[in-house]
């Protein structure tokens, strides 16, 4: 008897063990077949790979080399967030294009929600889809091809402003970065809001305390669920109070809007600025909540104002800075736009800037060199899906590393070079159509300033390079100008570019119009 239990327990032991063995080979081939994450670096308990990538080196140029060990779709766990790294042009288009709808949509994460007012709170309540109205609505209006023509003036006498004040400054050092960021920031004010920022300093700072959280990967934007740690590292705290700062002048700004607006009394044929067109446009709602309204019209100013003014600046500062460095390229930009403006005889005006060709190449190459946003703004997977083989999962954060596919020796040659001659009779352009050069994105989260940037850039670069010759102080040589990259609200110079302007003297024409 004791024989034939121990003879049934041998065999319900074995019985077990083959059960137990087919599951646990079964549970470990599962993950495989089905639920592949793209491959990443090793992790550690609670934080993840944040170790990885904190260091020396700029958020992108680190993912660039994280993304060379572990391949061109990378997953990262940084604290909380769940995270997938894309760095070559067939994975970003698998995500701008083929999963464009499933990538869609924009993470909640700190910069954002500071910049426009707690943007899930707006987009839950029911008045979601009517901010999100708009926004549609004045942005379309502030960047339509028939806007951009009619801001025209305002360019103008802006640009025409900055090469006076230059002017003034003949053969002395001058920081031309500062003057190139407030340069941007006159024009996109104006025609935003109809003029120049009362408080600069103070969009400035708010401006620099909340750029590098919209680019940067702040601590506690890792931990979304921990609001100690929130607490602890005060960003909030101190953007947030950066911003009340900047209410102060939006709310003049749009109060300053608001009565001719009520009255309609602004007169036939005045030009309105994009707080009249939001206005107008949520005065039309019978169910108008004045403190609502007026939170969601300061967001999209504050969003808008620093995509237009950051990104247009630093690219005017870079295309300056490599020109300084590349004095043949310098030469050959300067005798195309003084032959140009030589023709057409007045000084600031925009007409002729189609014919500049060589300057157009020279803002194509900076664009890919010094993306304004090199790692776009982050996406988010509202679903599972599949990107080159590998599973991304649902509220996945989406990254596509634009500055190092821009700088990727597999699609560009000399990749790290200034060569604008590359795109001479080269059918690649930023309209989002080549993956290998995104510097505005791509699909239906696209970049929807290109016009509106280009024509503060193109008419600012042709005037600086035809009113000046420039050369670098303290005897500096034109090789060894730092090109230093930092990166806040767009990547940009780490040190001002500071400069020697002389006048270009052969026309005596009157400057200004
Ligand atoms: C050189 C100048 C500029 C560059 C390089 C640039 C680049 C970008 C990039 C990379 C994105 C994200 C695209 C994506 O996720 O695929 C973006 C979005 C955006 N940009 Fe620009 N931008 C520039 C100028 C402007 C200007 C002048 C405006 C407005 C006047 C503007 C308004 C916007 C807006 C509103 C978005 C958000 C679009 C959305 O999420 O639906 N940008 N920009």
């Amino acid at each position: 008897m004791e024989l034939q239990f121990s003879a049934f327990l041998v065999f319900f032991i074995l019985l077990l063990s083959i059960f137990l063995g087919i599951r646990v080979l079964k549970i470990l081939k599962k993950p495989s077949k089905t639920y592949l994450l793209p491959p990443g670096p090793p992790r550690l308990p609670l934080i993840g790979n944040l170790h990885q990538i904190a260091g020396s080196l700029l958020p992108y140029q680190r993912l660039r080399q994280l993304s060379g060990e572990h391949g061109p779709v990378m997953h990262l766990q940084l604290g909380e967030v769940c995270m997938v790294i894309i760095s070559s042009a067939d994975a970003a288009k698998e995500v701008l294009k083929t999963h464009d709808i499933i990538f869609a949509s924009r993470p909640d994460i700190l910069g954002t929600s500071i910049i426009t007012y707690g943007f899930i709170d707006i987009v839950e309540t029911p008045y979601g889809k009517y901010w999100q109205r708009l926004r549609r609505l004045g942005l379309m209006e502030l960047l339509s091809p028939k806007r951009i023509q009619s801001s025209r003036p305002i360019r103008e006498q802006e640009v025409s402003a900055l090469i006076q004040n230059i002017t003034h400054e003949d053969g002395s050092v001058t920081n031309l970065s500062e003057k190139i960021f407030s340069l941007t920031k006159g024009i996109v004010a104006r025609i935003m809001f109809g003029n120049k920022v009362e408080d600069e300093v103070a969009f400035t700072s708010f401006i620099e305390e909340a750029g590098p959280l919209l680019n940067d990967f702040p601590l506690d934007d890792m931990f979304p669920s921990n609001t100690l740690l929130h607490m602890i590292s005060g960003r909030r705290r101190k953007t947030e109070n950066h911003r009340h700062a900047c209410d102060k002048i939006l709310d003049r700004i749009i109060a300053d809007h608001v009565p001719w607006k009520a009255d309609k009394s602004k007169g036939e044929g005045a030009q309105e600025d994009l707080v009249d067109v939001l206005l107008g446009v949520a005065l039309q709602d019978a169910n108008f909540d004045v403190s609502m309204i007026t939170k969601a019209i300061k967001g999209v100013i504050l969003e808008t104002f620093i995509a237009a003014s950051e990104t247009s600046a630093s690219v005017i500062d870079w295309a300056m800075s490599e020109m300084i460095k590349n004095p043949g390229i310098m030469q050959e930009a300067q005798a195309e736009v003084r032959h140009v403006f030589e023709e057409k005889g007045t000084l600031v005006d925009e007409s002729c800037i189609h014919k500049l060709m060589f300057l157009k190449l020279i803002i194509k190459e900076t664009l890919r060199l010094y993306p304004p946003g090199p790692l776009l703004l982050p996406r988010e997977s509202i679903e599972r899906c599949q990107i080159n083989g590998y599973e991304i999962p649902a509220k996945c954060r989406t990254i596509i590393n634009a500055w190092a596919i821009g700088r990727d020796p597999m699609y560009w040659r000399d990749a790290d070079s200034f060569i604008p001659k590359r795109f001479h009779d080269c059918p690649i352009d930023y309209k989002g159509n080549n993956f290998e050069y995104i510097p505005f994105g791509s699909g239906r989260k696209m970049c929807p300033g290109i016009l509106f940037a280009m024509a503060n850039i193109e008419l600012s670069l042709a005037m600086l390079l035809y009113h000046f010759d420039w050369s670098l102080p303290d005897g500096l040589k034109h090789q060894d100008l730092d090109m230093t990259e930092t990166c806040s609200a767009s990547l940009r110079r780490k040190k001002n570019l500071y400069v020697i302007p002389t006048p270009f003297r052969r026309d005596k024409m009157p400057l200004g119009l």
